[in-house]
């Protein structure tokens, strides 16, 4: 779903390509699901249907880990899970900052796969003075004035944008300058950010858009097909529908 951007060369300095560190979070779930039904073992064939990756490319991409899995036996699936969630920096505690406790800000703070993999809401952030200490999902929700004091004092370095899009660019600047080194952006609005910040961006109306794509593509190829269908009905020479009057009368 993510559609992302990051100011970070295309192979990250321990040597895994950014195409791989995308992929890992797609392993892990599929990998985490393993684990809670309690199965040991996986082959490569079964994690990469479950992941919707090619098998080829699941193997190159945990060559890159050193996990290179048992002949016969498949990867362990615990092991595994160690591994990428140690990859990805998930065996450490990520405290995160939502600004913008609107519609999606506190369903984003109610989210509870965020805790669940280790990102801890530490603070929610709105410019409305009213909202100020209204609790949103257990906490209470923070005034922006205090949006420097709130990362200083929790070390967050993770930064959730769900403002208007008019705001998210000066929320940014704000973020930045306070200390945040990634930012999650769902603001329609592309970012600017001096190098060391990393932005995702998340657009579920570019998603959709991209499925509209592909819903009209298959609509004309289906029109198409009715169409040659049509033109490959053989028809009796001379004869209309009916097969008594011609279709065409004759010049
Ligand atoms: N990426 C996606 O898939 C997706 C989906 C839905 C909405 N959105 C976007 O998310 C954003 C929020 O949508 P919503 O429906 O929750 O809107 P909303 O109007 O319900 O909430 C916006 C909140 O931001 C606050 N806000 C405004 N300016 C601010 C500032 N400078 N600092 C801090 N807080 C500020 C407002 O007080 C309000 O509480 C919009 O930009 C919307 O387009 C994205």
């Amino acid at each position: 779903m993510a559609t992302g951007r990051t100011h970070r060369p295309a192979t990250r300095s321990r040597g895994i390509p950014e195409a791989t560190v995308a992929r890992l979070p797609l392993y892990l779930r599929a990998l985490t699901a393993l684990s809670e039904r309690s199965v040991p073992t996986v082959s490569s064939e079964e994690l990469a249907a479950a992941a919707g990756v090619n098998s080829a490319k699941l193997r190159k991409d945990f060559s890159y880990l050193g996990s290179y899995g048992t002949r016969g036996v498949g990867y362990d699936v615990e092991y595994l899970v160690y591994q990428i969630s140690r990859e990805l920096g998930l065996t450490q505690d990520w405290p995160v900052v939502i600004v913008g406790i609107g519609n999606l800000g506190a369903a984003l703070a109610n989210y509870g796969g965020f805790a669940s993999r280790g990102f801890r809401v530490a603070a929610l952030i709105d410019a409305d003075p009213t909202m100020a200490g209204k609790p949103v999902a257990g906490i209470a929700v923070q005034h922006t004035d205090e949006l420097e004091k709130i990362i200083d004092d929790n070390g967050v370095s993770i930064g959730v944008i769900a403002t208007p899009a008019g705001a998210a660019q000066q929320v940014c600047d704000r973020l930045v300058a306070a200390g945040i080194t990634s930012i999650l952006n769902f603001a329609p609005t592309v970012l600017s950010v001096p190098d060391g910040v990393d932005v995702r961006k998340v657009d579920l109306s570019i998603e959709l858009q991209i499925l509209a794509f592909h819903e009209q593509r298959k609509a004309g190829e289906e029109a198409a097909a009715e169409a040659a269908a049509v033109a490959q009905v053989p028809r009796e020479s001379g004869k209309g529908p009916d097969g008594d009057v011609p279709a065409v009368m004759p010049a």
